[in-house]
């Protein structure tokens, strides 16, 4: 019934401009699935390649697709990645990129679930998925390799962890988005928006922890729930081993340093959250993080574990961290981020789905955070293609009551 009988590769528009890889896939019986890969900018050193669409396209048309239609049926994932993988060859998917292989995966998901009349995150998640909804962790100020001229840590992120509904979560981010705006008017700050609808104001860090902290405080008293926020620092563009560790515009910290430095941030601020806060290659130091402050806040592996099981592992095993970010353009395909969010619950991790910075218009990590029962889904507050995924996710509640 899910046979698939075609797969067609374009390129279409990212949220940036660039072009990337959009798949449509047909099966036998008329299903049909369309996605399209995301694309990152603070790009982890271990992370899937992404080629240039055309590449991506013309290779995965050559290797790829013939071992595909006809061969394999859409509604077996597994079968369907290990084939992706089989056609690529490689470790990392450089051969038809992890562009290709994400899309191709994601758009036969969709048309599986097409074929049985079922929402995305129902055939992914089957009957005895849980009922609980990602909490949207939303940024609001954001500088790093996202906006030049603005903060040195990367996002500053409005976590809604009180909200009763998704619904409440993703309006309390977008209401803390626009306090933030008016706050900044207010100081006289003019800031546009960085690649994912954050503002990007030419502040230091620390003004940036004052505002969300208002900003957010102000909200909570308004809606009536706590909201916390928390931080992708994204640590790992910022170290330089030549210049002695973390290079922030107004100092370097060494490894030592960064670990209190963060260690006082999540205690002065009690953040929710922290991504990234040290190197993608130090494993150790985050486990001295970990042991710091592990026990009040989420310690998160976005550049270090990169939605890699391998690389997961060993960070359970040296207890790096207790969260891992996943985002299934980092690994290729919709089967490697499930065995990493399986083995990330199976040791208590908490797991956190997340968009890119150069994102389409596809909600396909809405359905895939509900379908896990993923704790947090990170994807915007504001901007179409962040709204895409947040308004799917006030859908799929709605669908799912
Ligand atoms: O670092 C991150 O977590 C992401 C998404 O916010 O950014 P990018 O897609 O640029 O890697
Ligand atoms: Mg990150």
């Amino acid at each position: 019934m899910t046979l698939i009988t075609d797969i067609r590769l374009r390129r279409i528009l990212d949220s940036r401009g660039n072009a990337t890889v959009e798949a449509d896939v047909l099966t036998e019986s008329g299903g049909f699935g369309r996605a399209a890969a995301p694309s990152g900018a603070s790009t982890g050193e271990f992370e899937a390649i992404e080629l240039p669409p055309n590449e991506a396209i013309a290779n995965a048309r050559e290797h790829a697709v013939p071992r595909l239609v006809g061969e394999v049926h859409a509604g077996d994932q597994r079968a369907v990645d290990n084939t992706l993988r089989a056609a690529d060859g490689t470790d990392d998917f450089s051969e038809i990129g992890a562009n290709s292989a994400v899309a191709i995966s994601m758009a036969t998901a969709k048309a599986a679930a097409d074929v049985l009349g079922a929402p995305l995150y129902q055939h992914l998640g089957g009957a005895f998925r849980g009922d609980n909804f990602p909490v949207p962790l939303g940024n609001v100020i954001g500088g790093g390799e996202h906006a030049a001229d603005a903060t040195d840590i990367q996002e500053f992120l409005s976590a809604p962890v009180g909200a009763p509904s998704v619904a409440d979560a993703v309006f309390a981010n977008a209401a803390v988005h626009q306090e933030i705006h008016d706050m900044l008017i207010e100081r006289d700050t003019p800031a546009g928006k960085g690649d994912e609808g954050a503002w990007a104001p030419s502040i230091d860090d620390a003004e940036a922890f004052e505002i969300l902290d208002e900003a957010t405080s102000t909200v909570a008293e308004e809606v009536g729930f706590e909201i916390k926020f928390g931080l992708d620092v994204a640590a790992a563009e910022m170290y330089d081993e030549d210049e002695g560790g973390y290079v922030y515009s107004d100092q370097v910290r060494d490894t030592d340093e960064q670990v209190e430095y963060i260690t006082e941030l999540v205690e002065e601020w009690d953040l929710a959250y922290v991504e990234d806060p040290l190197d993608e290659n130090d494993f150790e130091a985050f486990t001295d993080l970990t042991a710091n402050v592990g026990d009040q806040t989420l310690i998160c592996g976005d550049d270090l574990f990169v939605t890699n099981v391998s690389r997961l592992e060993k960070g359970i095993e040296m207890d790096s961290a207790n969260s891992i970010l996943i985002k299934p353009n980092q690994i290729g395909s919709l089967t490697d981020a499930f065995d990493a969010i399986e083995l990330a619950a199976n040791n208590t991790y908490d797991v956190i789905v997340s968009h890119r910075s150069g994102e389409t218009e596809d909600t396909t990590i809405a359905h895939l955070a509900v379908a896990t029962d993923a704790d947090f889904i990170k994807t915007g507050a504001v901007g179409g293609e962040r709204t895409a995924k947040l308004n799917e996710l006030i859908r799929i509640a709605d669908d799912a009551a």
